[in-house]
């Protein structure tokens, strides 16, 4: 397969598809209460109310929420620029606690710095009333179906 820009990658009806599948389906983001906003190619952003989450006995929410926010986005960006059955497998991400998060409304977007075929970089930052809470660095394995790994392998 060649290697493609981001821009000749990106699926639009994928990134309708995973928005309308993320914020619907329980789990980890309904748990946390967060929702994608918008795709573009490349960029995700998103927003999680995180009002109800229980906070550390300093007051803040704790940072496992927002560095699993910020995991959900950078896997989630990735989509709509694979191909369809494939899995965007994170491998590494490694976070920046910049500010303390109080409870509110945290704003996150995420950026594909880098594709190819087989894998991503992503980075994503966290906001609190506009101030940059949190910023998260990743590698995303781009993993063909099992199927297909299989027929390869015979
Ligand atoms: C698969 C790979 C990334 C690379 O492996 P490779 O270099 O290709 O090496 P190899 O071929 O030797 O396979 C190794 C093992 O992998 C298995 N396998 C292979 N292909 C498939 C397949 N298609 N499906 C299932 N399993 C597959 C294979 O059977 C073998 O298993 P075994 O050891 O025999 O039992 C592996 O390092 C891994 O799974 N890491 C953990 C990643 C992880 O869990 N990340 C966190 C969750 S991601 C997230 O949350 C992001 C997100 C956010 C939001 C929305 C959406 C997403």
């Amino acid at each position: 397969m060649a290697r493609l820009r981001i821009e000749e990658r990106y699926d639009d009806a994928m990134a309708e598809s995973m928005l309308a599948i993320s914020n619907e389906m329980p789990g980890l983001p309904e748990f946390l209460g967060v929702r994608l906003l918008r795709f573009a190619a490349g960029r995700l952003w998103s927003e999680a109310d995180l009002t109800g989450q229980v906070p550390t006995p300093s007051g803040n929410v704790h940072g496992g929420v927002v560095a699993a926010i910020l995991d959900h986005i950078t896997g989630a960006v990735v989509y709509p620029l694979i191909p369809d059955g494939h899995w965007g497998a994170t491998t590494e991400l490694k976070l920046n606690y910049i500010a303390p998060v109080a409870a509110g409304l945290l704003q996150a977007d995420a950026t594909v710095l880098a594709i190819t075929n087989r894998s991503a970089v992503v980075r994503a930052e966290a906001y609190m009333d506009g101030r940059l809470v949190a910023a998260a660095q990743g590698t995303i394995a781009i993993v063909a179906p099992r199927a297909v790994t299989d027929r390869a392998a015979a």
